[in-house]
């Protein structure tokens, strides 16, 4: 079983580890930084992202690893467009209820817990010990960095950034394209587009 993964990051890096742990046979990344960047740590970089749709029947899945939610979103979507088999990675120490939904082109790390009649979208990244309670829903484009946890029936739009260590109260509710800052508590629902930081969290204006 041949996989492939559409992007040479850091990130990309533990989407390989946790593909090779969970019974991929071989990964390959593609990145248009290549021929520049031939390697991402052990693992060959071995073409563009034009070479991944030529060489497509050659993989028997495909993975985005782009760590931004709005370019991994698009390149998914031309990925789907083309006809490809997006896959989602889960490391096998990761606890998902069998009573759970983890979309296609998503990425389960180690040590994460998607339990009981949670729903994850397409193309989430579930980071590193992130916890998704009961009933979570998390939209598609989502990431939920390393160790966040989300109490139970919390609701995540689509391509929201929780940063890592943030903590979530039990049902509330985050709209689409909010980011959610590193060690922040959320207690309050957050209207889309918004940035919110610190314990609790406030909104704050960032600049472009
Ligand atoms: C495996 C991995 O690495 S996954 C990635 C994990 N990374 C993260 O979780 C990082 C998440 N990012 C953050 O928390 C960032 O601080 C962001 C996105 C919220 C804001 O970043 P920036 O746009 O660069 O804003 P900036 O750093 O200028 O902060 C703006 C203001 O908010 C404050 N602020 C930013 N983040 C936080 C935070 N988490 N808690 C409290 N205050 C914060 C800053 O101190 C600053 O305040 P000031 O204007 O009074 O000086």
């Amino acid at each position: 079983m041949r996989l492939a993964i559409l992007g040479a990051s850091g990130h990309g890096k533990v989407v390989a580890d946790a593909a090779c742990l969970s019974g991929w046979d071989e990964v390959a990344f593609f990145d248009d930084a290549w021929p520049a960047v031939a390697k991402n740590g052990p693992w060959e970089v071995v073409g563009r992202s034009a070479d991944l749709l030529a060489q497509a029947t050659g993989f028997d899945g495909v993975v985005v690893a782009i760590g931004n939610n709005r370019i991994r979103m698009a390149r998914q979507q031309e990925l789907v467009d083309a006809g490809l088999n997006m896959v989602s990675v889960v490391h096998p120490s990761a606890v998902i209820s069998r009573h759970a939904v983890v979309g296609a082109g998503s990425v389960v790390f180690a040590n994460s817990v998607v339990n009981a009649c949670a729903s994850v979208g397409a193309g989430c990244i579930v980071n590193t010990g992130a916890i998704v309670e009961h009933d979570c829903v998390v939209g598609d484009f989502s990431h939920l960095s390393p160790n966040v946890v989300l109490a139970g029936g919390v609701s995540v739009g689509q391509q929201v950034w929780v940063g890592a260590g943030a903590s979530v109260k039990q049902l509330v509710i985050i709209g689409d394209e909010v980011t959610v800052g590193i060690g922040s508590v959320v207690l309050r629902d957050v209207p889309a587009g918004k940035t919110v930081v610190g314990v609790p969290a406030r909104p704050v204006n960032i600049q472009d």
